[in-house]
């Protein structure tokens, strides 16, 4: 014989009934003989439980009362007015007292499964099916626990099998799950989402040979799939590793479900009734494999806080705490202790928060005077997350996780065994900490999420490089590297999902006003969003000024913007203690020679300690292209310069190169990883544009750029012989004392076959001179402009920031 058990859910109007009748007509159909227990039908239990505080308020339930009966009746032909005549007399005493006890609840839950029993029996019987309604308040027998009875096993087990063998195999008895009765007859229920617990005492005390239990989920998952998008099906569980679950708040299953189920070695199948060829999760004495991990959730609790410095080292507090909840039968779900703290924390369910606050606040109370104990508060909205499985050697992983997703755990506590941890953390972060914990101790691919401010031509060049990539970074790297906004300064696109190819259209047909940081942040978080990272790719001197924030609510940062490392140097340093703060990180490798590996090799050897003496090279491919063609070719300066506007190699007033400060801008952002304590305003700076050519519009400056060619003449013929032009950055002095280094930008003469004077094209060159090589410095060189090789560099940041998100 089976127990076939059906939830709350498969037995609603529509697709679950009919699932349901049909699942227990084939199985009757095979010539199975089966047990059915049932639940109340749809939310009938949280309904009537809603309808009876109105009544208890005073509050008009009427209404509310009604739609519960159409839905009861929803046209089946079952005479349902006994148990709807209770229920209204039930409700009528309650508003008249404007009170009810747990007796009452009982009395009124109650009715939810027989309502249930009565219907399902009825449709069965009409089907030609011979089914006996079974009520099982005459069956199972418990303590007087309103609300959370406890059955009387021997009497139980006496009843069920006298009641069974009345009847031959033919007949499905369809019992009530969740309610029994005390033994004066008075019902009572066996705590919520009890229907399970009814039919695994009866698989016990009928020696079936499986219980199956029929849910609106495909089985137990590594987590609830409500919140958890990603949680997938565990085929197999022993009954250990299910009870671990059962009692960290996985409410697919009562916590006490499975102990009737051990003693007989009664396998235990979740099956879904909406999806009945999906195998489900088996659950018997055999794990599948060692080590299995899931994750539960307790919602409904709240943290009681006792705060004091003579809590230190004092004997007997944690007797006392208990005994005060123990004598208002409030149990502990969880105690975490800091000594160094001088606090004790206890979670408990929400409802008895105020109860225990005040029960400890009465234990103490000469603890207070004494000042010995200073506060007991409780702090709300908290719920615990439990990683069942999850052994305190590995736990950093999911730790760090969250550190880096800005989620601080209230507390933390581990089971002795040390294979369970439990974590406390504010509701409100509750969905993102459990996909975040959830992605790092499964090997499911991790969704790294990018925002991406500018879309000019690197900004567009690295959206579509990313979505180029996307495919094959999941594929090699497990990484789901998703777009999932893209601003300027007026409009953002927001899609939580992913922005897909046709991105620039839906800009224009879908983009939001840009109103501030705000209209993005209350996004992601409400789409709960981890991993984030925010790429800066506009040239904005304001937009820098959102990075602390941007950091703050737990962005790493990715730019090619060099405005926040040439900025003042407290903002420079304020913005690494925001990053230090948050654990997050900046990486900008193309500040610098756009792609090539220039600020990530100078960090490597400055932070193994390696002396660096000197810095110099060709930091702008475009006065690199200007210096390289002039020094080579017998043309005038202007000449080669309209040339280099026309194919584009200089910004749209070639002034902006020429005046230098983007090379300014470069070494200065050099000598600041080293350590070095600069301004802007240090760094001296050969202006390449005469003074009478400073002011005017680009127009006019283009008009007349002759007037630079005698200068230029006279210094190329200035020259030594075999020597070219170039204009350079060069980091030098003193650079192991933090305000002992100079930074000059100019246009020096070196021989050609120097590796200066070598470089050919828009090639940038950087020589690093170190105290290990001497006078043969390492030398970076190579295309250092460009959209597309600025775009490449910008996305090896994002792959490297994604790649350390999950380790
Ligand atoms: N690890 C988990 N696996 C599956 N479901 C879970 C898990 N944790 C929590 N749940 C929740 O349990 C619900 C299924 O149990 P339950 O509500 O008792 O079903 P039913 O009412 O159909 O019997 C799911 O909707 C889900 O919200
Ligand atoms: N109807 C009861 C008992 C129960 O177990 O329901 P379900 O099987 O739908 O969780 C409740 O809602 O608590």
């Amino acid at each position: 014989m089976k127990v076939i058990k059906f939830g709350g859910r498969s037995l609603a109007n529509g697709e679950g009934i009919k699932n349901t009748l049909r699942i227990i007509k084939e199985k009757v159909a095979d010539g199975e003989v089966i047990t059915v227990v049932v639940s109340a039908r749809g939310n009938a239990t949280d309904e009537l439980e809603s309808i009876l505080e109105k009544a208890a308020k005073g509050e008009s339930y009427q209404e509310d009362w009604e739609v519960f009966m159409d839905y009861q009746q929803d046209g089946f032909e079952v005479d349902f007015k006994e148990e709807f005549l209770v229920l209204e007399k039930l409700f009528e005493g309650v508003a008249l007292l404007g009170d009810y006890s747990k007796k009452i609840k009982d009395q009124v839950l109650a009715q939810g499964e027989v309502l249930s029993a009565k219907l399902v029996t009825q449709i069965l019987r009409n089907n030609g099916i011979p089914a006996h309604f079974t009520d099982s308040r005459l069956l199972i027998k418990t303590d007087a626990k309103f609300g959370d009875a406890q059955p009387l096993d021997a009497l139980s087990r006496e009843n069920i099998l006298n009641h069974f063998k009345f009847y031959n195999e033919d007949t499905v008895h369809i019992v009530t799950g969740f309610i029994a009765s005390n033994t004066q007859g008075e019902t009572t229920t066996l705590g919520r989402n009890g229907s399970n617990y009814t039919a695994a005492l009866l698989a016990n005390y009928l020696n079936a040979e499986e219980l199956q239990n029929f849910t609106h989920v495909d089985g137990i998952f590594t987590a609830n799939p409500d919140l958890v998008a990603d949680a997938q099906v565990i085929r197999q569980l022993s009954y250990d590793e299910a009870n671990e679950l059962a009692n960290f708040g996985a409410n697919i299953l009562h916590a006490k479900t499975i102990i009737p189920l051990i003693e007989k070695e009664i396998p235990l199948r979740i099956l879904n009734t909406f999806n009945s060829i999906h195998p489900g999760t088996l659950i018997s004495p055999v794990s599948s494999r060692k080590g299995i991990k899931s994750l539960s959730v307790l919602e409904e609790v709240a943290l009681v806080n006792l705060e004091g410095r003579g809590l230190l080292g004092k004997a007997g507090i944690d007797a006392r705490i208990f005994r005060a909840l123990g004598q208002n039968n409030i149990s502990v779900s969880i105690i975490s202790q800091g000594s160094s703290e001088r606090g004790i924390g206890l979670v408990v369910s929400a409802r008895d928060a105020e109860t225990a606050r005040i029960a400890i606040e009465r234990e103490f109370e000469a603890d207070f005077y004494t000042h010995d104990v200073s506060k007991v508060y409780v702090v709300r909205d908290v719920s615990v997350i439990s990683i069942v499985g999850q052994e305190l050697a590995t736990f950093n992983k999911p730790y760090n996780a969250l550190i880096r997703n800005q989620i601080v755990p209230v507390l933390f506590n581990n089971t002795v065994t040390g294979k369970n941890v439990s974590l406390v953390v504010e509701r409100k972060h509750l969905h993102k900490a459990l996909n975040v914990i959830h992605g790092e101790i499964f090997e499911i691919s991790k969704k790294v999420n990018l925002v991406v401010f500018g879309h000019g031509t690197v900004g567009s060049t690295l959206i579509n490089q990313v979505l180029a990539a996307q495919a094959d970074i999941l594929q090699r790297k497990n990484i789901q590297l998703q777009v999932v906004a893209i601003a300027n300064s007026r409009q953002l696109l927001f899609d939580a999902k992913g922005i897909g190819s046709s991105w620039f259209k839906d800009i224009q047909e879908k983009g939001i006003e840009f109103q501030s940081l705000d209209t993005l942040l209350s996004l992601v978080d409400r789409f709960h969003l981890e991993n984030l990272i925010a790429v800066d790719l506009t040239a904005s001197s304001t937009f820098i000024e959102k990075y602390i924030s941007l950091v703050q609510n737990g962005f790493d940062l990715v730019s090619a913007n060099k405005i926040a490392n040439t900025h003042s140097y407290s903002f420079y340093k304020d913005l690494r203690v925001a990053l230090q703060q948050s654990q997050k990180s900046y990486l900008y490798e193309t500040n610098v020679g756009a792609g090539l590996p220039l600020i990530d090799t100078i960090r490597l050897l400055h932070h193994s300690g390696e002396n660096i003496t000197r810095i110099k090279g060709v930091f702008s491919g475009t006065l690199s292209y200007l210096f390289n063609s002039f020094s080579a070719e017998d043309r005038p300066f202007s000449e080669v310069l309209k040339e280099a506007v026309d194919k584009g190699f200089t910004e749209p007033d070639p002034r902006e190169d020429l005046c230098g400060n983007d090379v300014g801008r470069k070494l200065l952002i050099l000598a600041r990883e080293l350590d070095l304590i600069n301004e802007f305003s240090d760094v001296s700076i050969h202006n390449l544009i005469p003074e009478h050519l400073r002011q005017g519009t680009a127009a006019d400056f283009l008009q007349r750029l002759q007037e630079l060619d005698s200068e230029f003449e006279t210094i190329k013929k200035g020259q030594k012989d075999g020597h070219v032009l170039r204009y350079v950055g060069d980091l030098h002095g003193n650079l192991l004392d933090e305000n002992g280094a100079v930074l000059d930008v100019k246009l020096v003469s070196v021989p050609k076959e120097s590796s200066l004077g070598q470089v050919k094209g828009a090639d940038s060159i950087f020589e690093i001179y170190t105290e290990s090589y001497g006078e043969n410095p390492i030398v970076i060189q190579g295309a250092g402009a460009g959209a597309a090789v600025t775009a490449r560099g910008v996305f090896g940041d994002i792959l490297r920031l994604a790649e350390r998100n999950i380790g």
